[in-house]
């Protein structure tokens, strides 16, 4: 996705999208694979002199591109709104629309609630800025501008902020101002100071101030329209910088360092003297900070806690981590993988030299202090040597992403970060108090003789074969074939990025079809209980595009969203590899996966979700499939697909000649063997499908069987694809 940015003024220190990221003393970055500068179909970019910074980012709208467009205004950034760079709305969206508000967010116009692009040269304002109501950056609550919520005051942030969610962070200075001085005035001198000794401000939420030293002035008219809290938020400050002990830490180890250097007589007379280097931490105060994309919570590159997730695209804080998702970021064209790539081919190249890479050589002096081992920004000595060596005596030009290529983490830890966190289930969880009632077992006993396969009369009824001896349901006991599910006799699979569908599942190795790949596992919930989640959900996390629920029989659900496992990962195809059953094993009944397909080891496992929805175009499928519907909504292409009487008729017409045919050219009656029983008993089970009493349970699981052996459809064809 390429966009243009809109001019904007000077850069603060907010620096959200890493792609545009410069390290501490990293040099101007990155060429592409080919060494050239990347080109803006990729969406990866050269940066030269980053000119600004806004909280989401800014594109403009294509009439306001600016004057002097440089290199750095080919780039994507995170929307608003969805929290992605790409538009699930429009996945064809290529621009951004910029807030010529007070928050000066960027959304894709899809997001924004517009069909189209408004006019390039007229001001756009956003939901929130017209109505005067902006989201509280900590507690994600809507409040009134100035009343409820407060703008911070550094230049071009546009977060809002409560002021009790302000204190509760702590470490804000909240002073008030009189409203008639200038607020813009970045250099007013507050004409109060209302924070008291413990940190904690005074002031009340709606801006009101209880200020002894003020209170002559403020008498005859309401604090509110007089005064106005001024703030600087928290996401100026680097949060691990802000950790006190860590600077005591620092503090104490560089006075540990000064004693030892003096100790050793370092200082030797005439030898020049040293420049003073500044401690790491105030170096860092010169560099950018990269905010999460969900709180105010800012880190220095070489702060980021190792409990923190990010990429070239965003940075998840500390406390995000593990219940946000990062946006997706295309590998291919990934700039972090596209180095990494150079330096494996680099070291492809060179092994002949030295094996040892480059990421391991990396020294303390100037690498990560949460990262121990993981390169800062320079090369160190040995890979200096290493470089010149390889470059002299085996003709291998250096790298020409040159001396200063820095990356801000270890690229594949972070690019393939881990997946999300749930609670491993390796059962069903229900609950106590509300949990589906027992279905009791058909009671026939199957009749297969050393194994239970695909003809098994339980098996065909969708249950699971139980017990041994006399009252169970199986002729053949133990390891008859048919009791995988109750075994969980699962697949090796590890979770794997799906690109575009965020995580997907891969077996470890081949598995052949007709197997039980994993049970979908989670909580099992009532219909009312459903809902009630679904509603509290959307509500706290609108742009969260993973759902987790799945139906388990009539009103009853599994959620896989918190408790579950491997299984929730798995994508939807609308050329599927594996298909959803629900099997009745002893009694309660459980959603299978099984393989439909022979699937190679490394292969991405997919089903149809069958999405029970008709908002056809929020759950857009990205399945690529050849005959994929465009949505994961069940029963739009079925519709579209559906016969004319005429056909149909005609279609019946064939069938039914076609099984007359059969049934006069049969020697054998397969009647006769499969089906225990009279002869006329046999005839019921082949002419009309399963028995009555179990038709119920059958349609409920849609066991499509019924429907055909009902009405014949469609033998004709079913047998010449068999006869293939
Ligand atoms: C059960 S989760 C699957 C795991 C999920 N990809 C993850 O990262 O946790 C279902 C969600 O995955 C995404 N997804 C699955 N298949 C998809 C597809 N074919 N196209 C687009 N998104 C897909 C959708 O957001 C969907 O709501």
């Amino acid at each position: 996705m390429v966009a243009t940015r809109k001019k904007r003024g000077p850069t603060s220190d907010q620096e959200p999208p890493l792609k545009k990221a410069k390290a501490e003393g990293e040099t101007d970055l990155v060429e592409n694979a080919e060494g050239s500068k990347e080109n803006s179909e990729s969406g990866v970019m050269a940066i030269d002199k980053p000119t600004e910074s806004l909280t989401d980012g800014a594109m403009s709208r294509p009439k306001k591109k600016a004057k002097n467009a440089n290199a750095a205004d080919d780039m994507q950034w995170i929307c608003g709104e969805c929290k992605e760079a790409e538009c699930m709305i429009r996945p064809d969206t290529s621009e951004f629309l910029i807030c010529d508000g007070q928050c000066e967010r960027v959304f894709h116009y899809p997001c924004a609630g517009l069909n189209e692009l408004p006019p390039g040269d007229e001001d756009w304002i956003c939901k929130d800025c017209s109505k005067k109501k902006h989201q509280c950056t900590i507690c994600q609550e809507y409040g009134n501008d100035d009343e409820d919520v407060f703008l911070c005051n550094k230049d071009r942030c546009g977060l809002f902020f409560h002021l009790s969610c302000l204190e509760v962070e702590g470490d804000v200075e909240v002073k008030m101002v009189k409203e008639e001085e200038p607020i813009t005035s970045r250099t007013a001198t507050p004409t109060t100071v209302s924070t008291s000794d413990d940190g904690s401000s005074s002031n009340n939420n709606d801006g009101s101030n209880n200020n002894n030293d003020d209170d002559e002035e403020a008498e005859g008219a309401t604090a509110s329209s007089r005064y106005k809290p001024v703030f600087t938020c928290p996401a100026h400050n680097c949060w691990t910088c802000t950790q006190k002990d860590m600077i005591e830490k620092e503090r104490l180890q560089a006075e540990a360092d000064r004693k030892i250097g003096t100790s050793n007589g370092k200082k030797k007379k005439g030898k020049r003297k040293k420049k003073k280097v500044p401690s790491l931490f105030q170096q860092k105060t010169e560099t950018r900070l990269y905010r999460c994309l969900y709180c105010p919570t800012s880190y220095h590159l070489t702060c980021l806690p190792p409990t923190s997730r990010f990429h070239e695209l965003a940075v998840l804080c500390h406390d995000h981590a593990s219940t946000h998702k990062l946006p997706d970021l295309d590998l291919s064209t990934s700039l972090q993988n596209q180095v990494e790539s150079r330096i494996d081919k680099k070291e492809e190249q060179l092994s002949g030299v030295r094996r040892r890479r480059l990421s391991n050589l990396a020294s303390g002096k100037n690498s990560n202090p949460f990262f121990i081992g993981i390169r800062g920004d320079r090369y160190t000595k040995e890979e200096e040597e290493y470089l010149q060596y390889a470059e002299e005596k085996h003709d291998i030009p250096r790298p020409n992403y040159g001396i200063g290529f820095c990356l801000p983490c270890d690229i594949r830890k972070e690019v393939n970060s881990k997946p999300p966190t749930y609670k491993h289930l390796s059962a069903l969880k229900y609950r106590q108090d509300h949990k589906p009632k027992k279905i009791p077992l058909d009671g026939e006993r199957c009749q297969c003789v050393d194994k239970c396969a695909d003809n098994c009369f339980n098996r065909l009824a969708l249950e699971e074969c139980m017990g041994e001896g006399p009252n169970s349901n199986c002729n053949v006991g133990g390891n008859c074939g048919n009791r995988s599910l109750g075994k969980r006799e699962f697949v090796k699979c590890k979770p794997q990025r799906e690109g575009g569908k965020g995580w997907g599942l891969v077996p470890v190795n081949a598995v052949p079809k007709g197997k039980l790949i994993q049970e979908y596992v989670g909580e099992v919930i009532h219909e009312e209980e459903k809902t009630k989640r679904m509603i509290e959900w959307n509500k706290e996390h609108p742009n969260d595009p993973n759902f987790y629920l799945m139906a388990i029989s009539k009103d009853w659900y599994v959620d896989a969203r918190e408790y579950a496992n491997m299984a929730r990962f798995i994508n939807h195809s609308c050329d599927p590899n594996c298909k959803v059953v629900t099997v009745n094993v002893k009694g309660y009944k459980r959603n299978g996966i099984y393989a439909i397909k022979d699937i190679a080891a490394g292969e991405f496992l997919c089903y149809d979700y069958k999405f029970d929805t008709n908002q056809a175009d929020r759950f857009i499928c990205r399945c690529g499939a050849k005959n994929c519907r465009g949505t994961m909504q069940f029963g739009k292409q079925d519709k579209d697909k559906s016969l004319s009487w005429k056909e149909a008729k005609a279609k019946y017409e064939v069938d039914k000649k076609f099984v007359e045919e059969r049934e006069k050219k049969m020697t054998v009656s397969l009647v006769d063997e499969m089906v225990p029983g009279s002869k006329q008993q046999k005839d019921e089970h082949v002419s009309y499908g399963p028995p009555e009493h179990k038709r119920a349970i059958i349609l409920q699981d849609r066991v499509f069987l019924w429907r055909n052996a009902k009405r014949g459809a469609d033998f004709a064809s079913r047998d010449a694809r068999l006869q293939k």
